[in-house]
């Protein structure tokens, strides 16, 4: 049975001998429903791990309160803080943790031993989710005889089989080379839907996040900066801070005005027309303008503000980098190869579709920016 995770006003700071607290998280409410699957997004520092540490019992909070269904883990006022073991979720973390001196049945077997499961119980329940994660081969095996996607299957079973009503996951696939990464998530996502636990996914990794998100948690600087389905939160950015997340591109403007229902933006790369109507916008205003890189298309034109800076070969995509001359801004693109006919060295001009470009007030933040980025290259 699934339950419902909720968590209200959560504080932590980690206390420091030689300098000021660290504010981790700094008033989190999080919602997740009965047997959806939560994941919370966000670069490195912004206090994912921290949440879910709390939630787990390995971390004390400040303040606030988490519950599952019922059951109150913690609450500051009233003083209450289960224990990590009397919690009864189920955690699987990034390092695989199965005990190395036991086979893969011993090391799925190993929860239900300890609590005590009859015996004539336990080989149907370890042989039936072995199935169910695709290692029903390797149940003699031990961890140093398996692939490091095989390990983490185990530890997954070994979580699992005790049937937990919520189970904790802190980048468990970062380990993994990315095209087993997204082969087990896939597998994660069916396993969710047959058996129906209630997920709390920490993740950097938007191919993640989009992929098994009921709800997705954009965080930055220890609070939720936005909640939404993943489709939402994609299309939607509530900030310039969670496009810029999500990869899309972020160059700074002036906010020109309103005319025929587009508001328009004369930015770095020229004027820009969104559809989206901006709030806490008054003429003149600093504005920032996000595009997604598969959403900005390209012409060549001797006034145009960019030069094509690189172009890559990317499969059935090219890659452009487009700069602006004298200034650090550089934009990210990804067209169809049949819609580029630019090159290196070439003056552009952008070419967006109103509902592709999104505006905001203020300055880019570059939330984005710890992402790789295509490398220059000089024209062929
Ligand atoms: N034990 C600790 N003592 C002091 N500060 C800590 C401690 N653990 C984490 N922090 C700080 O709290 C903040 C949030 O850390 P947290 O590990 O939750 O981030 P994260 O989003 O999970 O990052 P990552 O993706 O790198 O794991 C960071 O500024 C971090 O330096």
């Amino acid at each position: 049975m699934s339950q419902p995770v909720r968590i209200r006003g959560l504080e932590v700071a980690y206390a420091a001998r030689k300098h000021d607290p660290v504010v981790a998280v700094n008033g989190v409410d999080i919602e997740i429903a009965s047997g959806a699957f939560g994941v919370l997004l966000g670069p490195s520092g912004c206090g994912k791990s921290t949440i879910l540490n709390t939630i787990a019992g390995l971390v004390t909070p400040t303040g606030g309160t988490i519950t599952v269904g019922d059951k109150v883990l913690y609450d500051k006022a009233r003083g209450v803080n289960l224990k990590p073991e009397d919690r009864q979720l189920g955690m699987v973390f990034q390092s695989y943790a199965l005990w190395p001196h036991m086979t893969v049945f011993d090391n799925v077997a190993f929860p239900l031993r300890r609590n005590k499961l009859p015996r004539a119980e336990i080989a149907p329940r370890v042989h039936e989710i072995l199935r169910l994660v695709r290692c029903q081969d390797y149940a003699k095996r031990y961890p140093h005889e398996l692939s490091g996607g095989q390990q983490q299957r185990i530890a997954l079973a070994r979580t699992l089989v005790g049937r937990p009503s919520v189970i904790l996951f802190d980048e468990p696939l970062s380990n993994l080379d990315a095209e087993l990464r997204l082969e087990l998530r896939d597998e994660l996502a069916l396993l969710h839907a047959e058996i129906g636990f209630t997920g709390v996914y920490v993740t950097h990794d938007q191919a993640e996040a989009y992929g098994l998100a009921d709800v997705l948690l954009v965080l930055r600087e220890g609070k939720v900066e936005q909640i939404g389905s993943p489709s939402e939160v994609y299309h939607q950015p509530g900030s310039e801070y969670v496009a810029s997340f999500l990869g899309a591109n972020s160059w700074a403007g002036s906010f020109v005005g309103v005319e025929n229902e587009y508001a328009l933006v004369e930015s770095e790369f020229g004027l820009i027309r969104s559809a989206g109507t901006p709030e806490g916008l008054s003429k003149g205003a600093d504005a920032v303008v996000t595009a997604y890189p598969e959403r900005i298309g390209l012409e060549r034109d001797p006034d145009g503000e960019g030069v094509v800076l690189s172009k890559r070969f990317a499969g059935a995509a090219v890659e452009l980098t487009v700069v602006r001359d004298g200034r650090d801004s550089q934009l990210r693109i990804r067209r169809a190869v049949q819609l580029v006919n630019v090159d290196p060295g070439d003056r552009v001009r952008l070419v967006i579709e109103p509902g592709d470009a999104r505006i905001y007030p203020g300055d880019p933040t570059h939330a984005g920016d710890h992402k790789i980025r295509p490398t220059a290259v000089t024209a062929a």
